[in-house]
């Protein structure tokens, strides 16, 4: 269906060629009216062009946050579509936050959403949630197989409320997020230079060394920023596991706009931390 290399295949180029800094576009409220927008479907399209202007032939990855482009329904959507259109245009992967998840027969129809290349939201990765069953999670798995795409699957977020659902230890002994890594290792089983099946594991989570973290797939690290973790806190969070990872910031970029100079010198300032914070490990 399609002569897309595999995603694993085509993130490890983009972030050996780029580093592997992943910025979002979070187009909230609060931001359009710091950027002097109004808060409609006008300053959403011009808050999400500036944004993939700025950063998109300098960043491996851009994460569009659907949510904000939802809020304003379909004119917002048809913002969302040309956001991912412009965005791969100009070099970057486009990994699609979503966070879908339901039951398999829906989520079939989730996964052809965002993961058929004729769709018109065809976007390199998606972000998926696990908690109805790994295992209901199969068509996106089998869709990104056949498309070239990838997934990136709630493991261990970067929220204080994620540990009640994902600390809990199963019969086996096993917690939950521990439990989604291992499903993600095996899918990534044997793939060179890199799995296209990723977890999502914050970089808010201090020590994780008590987890297995080698899933031979990428790790996207949200909370850089914002959220209050920094560069230099990936190393004791992500110990080996760093090579893999997909450092995440969205707030921490988009606060220095409207100015697409100091968007991309904020962006760069954030690359280059994480360059030098990775380089030690
Ligand atoms: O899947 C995600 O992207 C995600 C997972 C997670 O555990 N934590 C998390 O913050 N995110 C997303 O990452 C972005 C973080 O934004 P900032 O806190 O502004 O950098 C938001 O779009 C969140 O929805």
């Amino acid at each position: 269906m399609s002569a897309l290399d595999p995603f694993g295949t085509r993130l490890r180029r983009a972030m050996d060629e780029r580093g592997p800094l992943c910025v979002g576009i979070d187009p909230h409220a609060s931001l359009l009216v710091e950027w002097g927008l109004n808060d409609d479907v006008a300053g959403l399209e011009r808050f999400s062009r500036t944004v993939v202007e700025a950063v998109a032939d300098r960043v491996a990855v851009l994460k569009p946050q659907s949510a904000f482009f939802e809020r304003f329904g379909s004119r917002g959507i048809a913002v969302l579509e040309k956001s991912v259109e412009q965005a791969r245009a100009a070099g970057a992967l486009v990994l699609m936050d979503a966070k879908r998840g339901d039951i398999g027969s829906t989520m079939s129809a989730y996964a052809e959403t965002f993961l058929h290349k004729d769709s018109p939201l065809f976007s390199d990765a998606l972000t998926v949630s696990p908690y109805l069953g790994y295992g209901s999670l199969s068509p996106a798995v089998a869709l990104a197989r056949e498309s070239g795409t990838g997934l990136f699957v709630l493991a261990l977020t970067s929220n204080p409320e994620g540990g009640e659902v994902q600390h809990a230890v199963r019969a086996d002994g096993r917690n939950v997020g521990a439990t989604m890594l291992a499903h993600l290792a095996a899918e990534n089983a044997g793939e060179e230079p890199l799995g296209s099946f990723g977890a999502v594991v914050g970089a808010t989570l201090g020590d994780l060394s008590t987890y297995d973290l080698d899933i031979n797939g990428p790790l996207l690290a949200p909370g850089i920023g914002a959220q209050g973790a920094t560069p230099a806190d990936l190393p004791r969070v992500f110990g080996a596991a760093v090579r893999n990872m997909v450092p995440h910031v969205s707030r921490g970029v988009l606060r220095h706009g409207p100015d697409a100079g100091a968007l991309r010198s904020a962006a760069d300032r954030y690359a280059e931390e994480i360059r030098v914070a990775v380089a030690a490990v």
